[in-house]
């Protein structure tokens, strides 16, 4: 099963060097599928480090935005390439750092790869457009400039994918960046950076400072010297994100929870709906904004699927997920395990029914890691916390629906809007369900998560800041724009 992976202690990136704290403390990465084993260790850094790292950003600004679009572009390029060297190293790593199964570790580390080339390609696509004036002698145009000093906050889930779909964009569009990983998953990341440094970006471009949210990423938002911030995360963290920001005058783009419903309707290919929403609800051990958590199946379909959906989740494989033939990894911290056990708990208080799963898996390999079987609960009704707050673990809640109409009513009765799906073959169905969803992500005969790097993401109301990421989308927040009037 082991091991490409060296256990080592991972430094601060800033202006260019590999540094410790001034504290010369660190912090121990443990796996979550054996707790005893220790990944790597990562600076406890203070504001002092964090001001050092702000600073360098700042001071790189200028040249980095002088050195032009394409330049930048071509050190993407390398970035990539580095990445791709490195593929099999990093992806073992995020596997025993956080619990994701190591063909999804891969993929999402391949996925980093294509989002960092497709920011390259930026390099070379316009800045801007030229709009016609109402003066016939005069050269108008939109130029788009980068905002400066940008702080990225990203979680654990997707240590490599979400860190690289924020940093590509925010740098090749001329900003320079300090990055604050979570410190789950803070060896991945500083092994990410490490393709950064290689590819030989100037000084002070990327920085990367490790620590406690608290202590680091509360004073990388309230730092003097920052231009914007990007995070996902929680939305407790996030909240204080915006009113830092707002108190600044500083653009902020959050990305939050998920109540993820995928609706079931009569005529729906059941057995597809079931493939769809046991990828959607229990890959990555269901620890995605996308996951998806609500099943809302019409009364007609309800007890076939029901039973469908059952049997399939039985076969799910549950282990360590560096070996051969586990589905569905361990989930990724203590505290996760114990906020799962407590919905499920919740949840058989409330009244709905535990049809299969949600134990603690017990025996030799299970009690050195937070592993916990899939989880079905039958009967769960639309106001319940468990149809309600984010779980972010492998929990679905089955909720029965008298008809469409009642379906996405139900649906959208929850404070999030990222993503929604649909099962169905009528096509009257599909569209009515287009047009009254409020999710971010509309998927249709398709699972609730899955993100195209090309194409903008982010949620409705309590999910996002309604700027979205990834594709072009990217630019609107990681520019401002300069309107550009010229005469002779
Ligand atoms: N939308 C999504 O993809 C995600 C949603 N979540 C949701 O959040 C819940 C809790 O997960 P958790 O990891 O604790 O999420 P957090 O929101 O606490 O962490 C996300 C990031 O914010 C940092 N952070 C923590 N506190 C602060 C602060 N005061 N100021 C600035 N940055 C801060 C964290 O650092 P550090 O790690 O050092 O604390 C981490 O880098 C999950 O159960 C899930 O419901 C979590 C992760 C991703
Ligand atoms: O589903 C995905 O690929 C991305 C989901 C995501 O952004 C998240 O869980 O934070």
């Amino acid at each position: 099963m082991q091991t490409a992976v060296e256990t080592k202690t991972h430094k601060n990136f800033i202006n260019n060097e590999w540094v410790e704290s001034e504290t010369k403390e660190t912090i121990k990465s443990i796996n979550p599928a054996n707790k005893s084993e220790i990944v790597g260790y990562v600076q406890n850094s203070t504001k002092s480090d964090l001001d050092k790292a702000v600073q360098a950003a700042h001071q790189a600004k200028k040249t980095w935005r002088k050195m032009g679009q394409s330049a930048r572009g071509q050190l993407l390029f390398k970035a990539a390439n580095i990445l791709e060297e490195n593929l099999d190293v990093i992806a073992e790593t995020m596997t025993r750092e956080m619990g994701k199964t190591l063909p999804e570790a891969k993929g999402e580390t391949a996925r980093g790869v294509a989002i960092l080339r497709y920011y390259a390609g930026e390099g070379m696509r316009k800045e801007g457009d030229v709009i016609p004036s109402s003066d016939k002698d005069a050269l108008m145009l939109t130029k788009r400039s980068p905002l400066g000093v940008v702080g990225v906050i990203t979680p654990w889930n997707f240590p490599v994918a979400i860190p690289i779909w924020k940093v590509a964009p925010a740098l090749v569009y001329g900003n320079t960046v300090v990055l604050k990983p979570a410190s789950e998953a803070a060896v991945t990341a500083a092994k990410v950076v490490e393709c950064f440094e290689k590819a030989g970006f100037p000084d002070g471009v990327v920085n990367f400072i490790t620590g406690s949210g608290s202590v680091i990423g509360q004073a990388l938002i309230e730092h003097p010297l920052l231009n914007a911030i990007t995070f996902t995360g929680s939305e407790t963290v996030g909240e204080g994100v915006a009113k830092a920001a707002a108190s600044k005058g500083i653009k902020y783009q959050l990305e939050m929870g998920g109540k993820n419903p995928v609706i079931v309707a009569r005529d729906a290919e059941l057995d597809k709906a079931v493939e769809a929403v046991i990828s959607g609800a229990f890959r990555s051990t269901g620890q995605k904004c996308t996951a998806t958590s609500r099943v809302i199946v019409e009364s007609e379909v309800y007890e076939d699927f029901k039973e469908k959906l059952v049997e399939a989740t039985k076969k799910i494989t549950v282990g360590d997920g560096l070996a051969e033939g586990i589905w569905m990894g361990p989930c990724a911290s203590e505290s996760q395990f114990k906020t799962v056990q407590s919905y499920i708990k919740k949840g058989k208080e409330e009244g709905a029914v535990l049809i299969l799963g949600g134990e603690p898996l017990k025996g030799e390999e299970f009690d050195r890691g937070f592993y916990i079987s899939p989880a079905i609960f039958d009967d769960v009704k639309p106001d319940m916390a468990i149809a309600q707050e984010e779980i972010f673990g492998p929990v679905i809640g089955l909720i029965k629906a008298a008809n469409l109409e009642n379906a996405i009513e139900m649906a959208n009765n929850t404070k999030y809007g990222l993503s929604a799906s649909i099962f169905t073959s009528n096509i009257g169905a599909l569209l009515e369900f287009v047009d009254e969803i409020d999710a971010g992500l509309v998927r249709v005969n398709a699972e609730s998560a899955g993100v195209e790097l090309q194409a903008p993401f982010g949620g409705m109301k309590a999910s996002s800041t309604g700027s979205r990421e990834q594709g072009e989308a990217a630019k609107e927040f990681f520019t401002a724009i300069k309107t550009v009037f010229i005469k002779a």
